[in-house]
């Protein structure tokens, strides 16, 4: 069998600014332990995945080392750096000390709900083309809004994909198209796919990830966390 050689990135540095809470929301205690932890020991599980590179905030990496990783085993943790300002500053900091991997996955470390199927689909349709990204298909109608706070179309619904993570990529093909798109100081770019769309012709395959895969980005989305625990 081919030796595994998978790297995933989990991003902790952000600020949590619309979760208005004195922690940062991947720190919260969700369950008995940290946000964080959940989508750590679901790498630390997978058979599929090599090593885990953990972007935190400067001020938490040693806390992180001792309180998350030492503390729950997650002994594929192979390094713990510091993020940047905009999610893809950390995502950048992340890619720049992965070694011989062959796909990395990037995932938001508030994103605790990511199970191994998620994982084996994204990693086969990521061999398909050397990208995928994970999603759900939209339950709403979506709208494009113009300038003036008008519906300007709508688009159709069977096209339209809510995104989560991990998104899924062959490691060169991303550090590229990164090292590329940072060069042209380009602003609003929310997720890796833009940055694959923008410098890269590659195709980039949706794989199914599920309702359940939620960031925790805003307070009722910890209720509905807590909720999903006691569920499933
Ligand atoms: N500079 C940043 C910004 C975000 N993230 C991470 O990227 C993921 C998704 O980002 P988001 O939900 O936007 O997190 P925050 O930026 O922390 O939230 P907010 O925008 O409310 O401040 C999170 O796991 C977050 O920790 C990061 O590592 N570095
Ligand atoms: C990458 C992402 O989680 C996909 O939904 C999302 O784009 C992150 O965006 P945010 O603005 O940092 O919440």
């Amino acid at each position: 069998m081919k030796e595994c050689r998978n790297t995933a990135i989990v991003l902790a540095a952000g600020q949590g600014k619309r979760m208005h809470s004195k922690i940062q929301k991947q720190f919260i205690e969700l369950g008995g332990m940290p946000v964080l932890c959940y989508s750590l020991r679901c790498f630390q599980e997978s058979p599929l995945i090599r090593n885990i590179i953990l972007v935190t905030g400067e001020e938490h990496i040693d806390w992180c080392k001792e309180e998350i990783v030492k503390k729950y085993g997650f002994t594929k943790v192979s390094a713990v750096v510091s993020g940047g300002k905009e999610r893809y500053d950390s995502v950048y900091e992340g890619l720049s000390v992965c070694r011989d991997t062959d796909y990395v996955l990037i995932h938001d470390g508030a994103r605790p709900f990511i199970d191994n199927a998620i994982i084996e689909r994204g990693l086969a349709a990521a061999a398909e083309t050397g990208a995928s990204v994970v999603g759900m298909p939209s339950k709403d109608t979506v709208k494009i809004a113009d300038d003036e706070g008008n519906v300007k179309e709508t688009p159709d619904r069977s096209n339209v994909w809510i995104v989560q993570t991990p998104q899924i990529f062959r490691y060169s093909l991303i550090y590229d198209a990164y090292t590329s798109i940072r060069e042209k100081n380009m602003t609003g770019i929310t997720d890796d796919a833009m940055v694959a769309e923008h410098e890269t012709g590659v195709k980039i395959r949706f794989s199914e990830g599920s309702y359940r895969n939620i960031k925790i980005t805003t307070p009722e989305d910890l209720a509905v966390a807590e909720a999903f625990l006691k569920l499933f």
